[in-house]
């Protein structure tokens, strides 16, 4: 079998003891543990003049390579240009786009400096697998080295449509750096139509059923391949909370009342003013359930670096702050917002105990804590998942009771039918979700995406004429 290269700009080290608050991190920890192979990314340090020597190490069945990169290239990288750029404009939030060309310039000069200490280490069979909107132009870094294998590019995030995409002033570079893998996954059919209709109509890619490529001397393959979760291993943990002390101490503290359970890195992309606002409406429209249901929203600091994180924290503090003081009783306080990240055995225990789990981005490529909440419940006595129509997990998720999350009102409507409804259809929209959480694993999900990036070119079609391109697009 050929060694799998996995590339990421995170890499959870095995010495990390604390949670990882992000699904790629989470999934890709899970995906490498069972095949094993070789993983690549940045240290997590600065040094000034980093060197191109990646620190290496093994642990179990996973070979560690970690780049340390120099502080104002990491910055442009991952504070500029990837999280302050490619974040909002794939999340659809044109207004809080930056774009200045030394951040580019630094995305493209960490780019090649992951390349030039990747290729070092690499056989011409392994299979690459490169994650993530940090690392587009790895490909093409590579190639300009000399490397002629198979590399594939996964993207976590969403595809946005061309009429958003194009207000990126480096919206073709980007996609010219797309064509030098051999597959591009992304999470869903629609981003999928998203991408290939850039290409068919801004750049004369001509495209093939099957999302085959062909773009000047390039051909490659385009398709949707959702994200899913250790189904098993989620469930073994969410039973094994049970009757633990933990357990206790959470049921203790609810004294026998609802919990509406969210788990979010604190991100502006989540809704989490949003979902606040939508529990306050709950409790001053609906007063019957003032003091029978807690609200508990997990949400660890992210990207602190960038501004507008920065001024999320505060906004959401206050939002906070202001219901609690409005509704809270001298035995009750009806929400309790944490700042921290917590390991998956206890999350696994929080979502258990909660009647309702509430996903509410405004957009998510994915969203795995939609489909954690789904694969801790209790069978017999499941809760009710709420997920916003704009996460990536609703395409599966058709048991969820799908909000709108710009509609405030809407979303406390559905969390006041949440907590009204009837054993049986819970049961019966648990079974619809679970039964997608349990066929759709994280292990399938590598294993379906590797076997195709190991036949992408093999299985391509003749392109179709120029006139067919739009309508199949
Ligand atoms: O690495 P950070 O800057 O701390 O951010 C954490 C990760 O956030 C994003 O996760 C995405 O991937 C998930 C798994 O596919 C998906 O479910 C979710 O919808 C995405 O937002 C980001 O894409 C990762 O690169 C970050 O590591
Ligand atoms: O305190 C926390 C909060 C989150 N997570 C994990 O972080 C991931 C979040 O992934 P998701 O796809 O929901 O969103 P992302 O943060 O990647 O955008 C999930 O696996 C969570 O279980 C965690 O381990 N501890």
């Amino acid at each position: 079998m050929a060694r799998l290269v996995i590339v990421s700009n995170r890499v959870t080290s095995p010495k990390e003891r604390a949670a990882k608050a992000g699904g790629l991190a989470v999934a890709l920890r899970e995906a490498l543990g069972k095949r094993g192979g070789l993983w690549f990314g940045w240290s997590g340090e600065t040094e000034v003049g980093a060197s191109a020597e990646p620190k290496v190490f093994r642990s179990g069945r996973i070979t560690y390579g970690l780049l340390t990169l120099d502080p104002e290239d990491q910055r442009a990288h991952y504070a500029g240009y990837a999280n302050g750029t490619l974040w909002p404009l794939c999340h659809y939030r044109l207004g809080l786009v930056s774009f200045r060309r030394a951040d580019w310039e630094g995305y493209r000069r960490v780019n090649e400096h992951f390349a030039r200490a990747l290729l070092p280490m690499l056989k011409p069979d392994d299979i690459i697998w490169v994650h993530d909107y940090h690392l587009i132009p790895l490909a093409s870094e590579l190639r300009k080295l000399g490397f002629e294998g198979r590399i594939g590019y996964f993207h976590h995030i969403p595809w946005p449509t061309p009429a958003v995409y194009l207000s990126l002033p480096s919206h073709a570079a980007l996609v010219q750096d797309l064509s030098q893998y051999d597959l591009v996954g992304l999470q869903t059919e629609s981003d999928v139509r998203a991408l290939l209709t850039y290409i068919s109509s801004e750049v004369r890619g001509w495209l093939a059923p099957g999302g085959f490529v062909t773009l000047g001397p390039r051909r490659f393959r385009v398709a949707a391949y959702p994200i899913g979760i250790d189904a098993e291993a989620f469930v073994e943990d969410a039973r094994a909370a049970v009757g633990s002390e933990e357990m206790k101490r959470l049921h203790a503290s609810l004294a026998g009342r609802a919990l509406a359970v969210g788990v979010d890195r604190l991100d502006y992309s989540k809704g989490l003013p949003n979902k606040f606002a939508a529990f306050g409406e709950l409790l001053k429209s609906w007063p019957e359930h003032r003091s029978t249901v807690t609200m508990m929203q997990i949400a660890p600091v992210s990207r602190g670096e960038v501004a507008e994180y920065r001024s999320l924290r505060r906004e959401l503090e206050e939002l906070a702050g202001s219901i609690n003081g409005e509704y809270a009783e001298f035995d009750w306080v009806p929400l309790r917002y944490l700042n921290r990240p917590f390991q998956r055995a206890t999350l696994a225990a929080i979502y258990r105990t909660a009647r309702i789990g509430l996903v509410t981005p405004l957009r998510d490529g994915m969203n795995l804590v939609a489909k954690e909440y789904v694969a801790a419940q209790d069978p017999k006595d499941p809760g009710v998942l709420v997920l916003s129509r704009f996460a990536g997990a609703v395409d599966e998720m058709s048991g969820a009771l799908i909000i709108n999350p710009y509609d405030v009102e809407g979303m406390a409507e559905a969390l006041h039918t949440a907590l009204l409804m009837p054993l049986e259809e819970r049961r019966e929209r648990w079974r619809a979700n679970m039964d997608k959480v349990e066929s759709n694993t994280i292990h399938h999900w590598c294993e379906h995406f590797i076997s195709e990036l190991a036949t992408a070119n093999e299985t391509a079609p003749d392109p179709l004429p120029p006139q067919y391109q739009a309508s199949r697009a």
